[in-house]
């Protein structure tokens, strides 16, 4: 089965900054792939332009089969999105903001669908405030739930447990774990490592653009390698190892 996302060479340059530099890397269907890396590694540009929301300046890259760059408009139909520090427009309430999102994308139960997500996400009680009035946690809740409503094929999700607390981290943790049991594939960007090994089959380290490392998490575990401490060494000596 070919891979559900897959990039070759895949660069971005803004100026004289290589914020992606010819990244290759291929997730398989069912897989819960974790991109890892510092501050300013590259890994949202990588996601917007996975989704078609930025042009690489080289390189090329499939998601679903489709080319991100020349049909941004049906890759994000494909896919879910959860965007990093985006919120939901202000002149909407929860509620209003997922039935509009479910008319987008053409959905007869959406009524339905967003409940359930008010209740799983325990915020029901905020489903008639207006999105600028809910507080960041609960914006992160309705980003969530707007990027599943549809259950995606693929997510890309950057960075989609901050602001979340510890509990309902657990909760989302859970969902992403059971999604990719059911077939569905996941990639999530993170610089949080605990997540990483915590729910990552997959992951890669990126590094001042460059990705220095792919691989499974069970093979790491397997040899009784922490994650952290892996990520650490590889960062510190900036090595390429692919
Ligand atoms: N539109 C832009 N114009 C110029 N530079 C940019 C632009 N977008 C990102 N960059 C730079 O590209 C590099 C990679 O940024 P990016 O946001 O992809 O990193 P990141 O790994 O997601 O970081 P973080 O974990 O802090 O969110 C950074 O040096 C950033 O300043």
């Amino acid at each position: 089965m070919p891979p559900v996302i897959k990039t070759e060479n895949y660069s971005k340059v803004f100026g004289d900054l290589k914020a992606v530099d010819s990244v290759s890397l291929s997730v398989e269907r069912g897989r819960l792939f974790g991109l890892l890396g510092p501050n300013g590694s590259g890994k949202t540009t990588m996601i917007k332009m996975l989704t078609g929301q930025m042009n690489p300046s080289s390189g090329t890259a499939e998601v679903l089969g489709i080319d991100p760059s020349a049909d941004p408009v049906a890759v994000r139909e494909a896919v879910g999105i959860i965007p990093e520090q985006e919120t939901p427009p202000s002149f909407l309430t929860a509620v209003e903001y997922l039935a509009f999102v479910g008319k987008i994308r053409n959905l007869e139960d959406t009524e339905e669908q967003a409940e359930w997500w008010f209740e799983f996400l325990d915020f029901r009680d905020k489903k008639d405030v207006l999105c600028k009035d809910l507080s960041r946690g609960t914006r992160q809740k309705l980003m969530f739930a707007q990027a599943f409503l549809h259950t995606p094929e693929v997510a890309l999700i950057d960075e989609p447990l901050i602001n979340l607390d510890p509990v309902m981290q657990r909760t989302v943790k859970e969902f992403l774990a059971e999604y990719v049991r059911s077939g569905k594939t996941i990639f999530l960007s993170t610089h949080i490592l605990e997540i990483a090994e915590d729910i990552c089959t997959d992951f890669a380290i990126l590094h001042k653009g460059k990705l220095l490392h792919t691989g499974r998490v069970d093979e790491l575990t397997g040899a009784d390698i922490h994650l952290d401490d892996f990520f650490m060494d590889l960062v510190k000596r900036g090595r390429t190892d692919v």
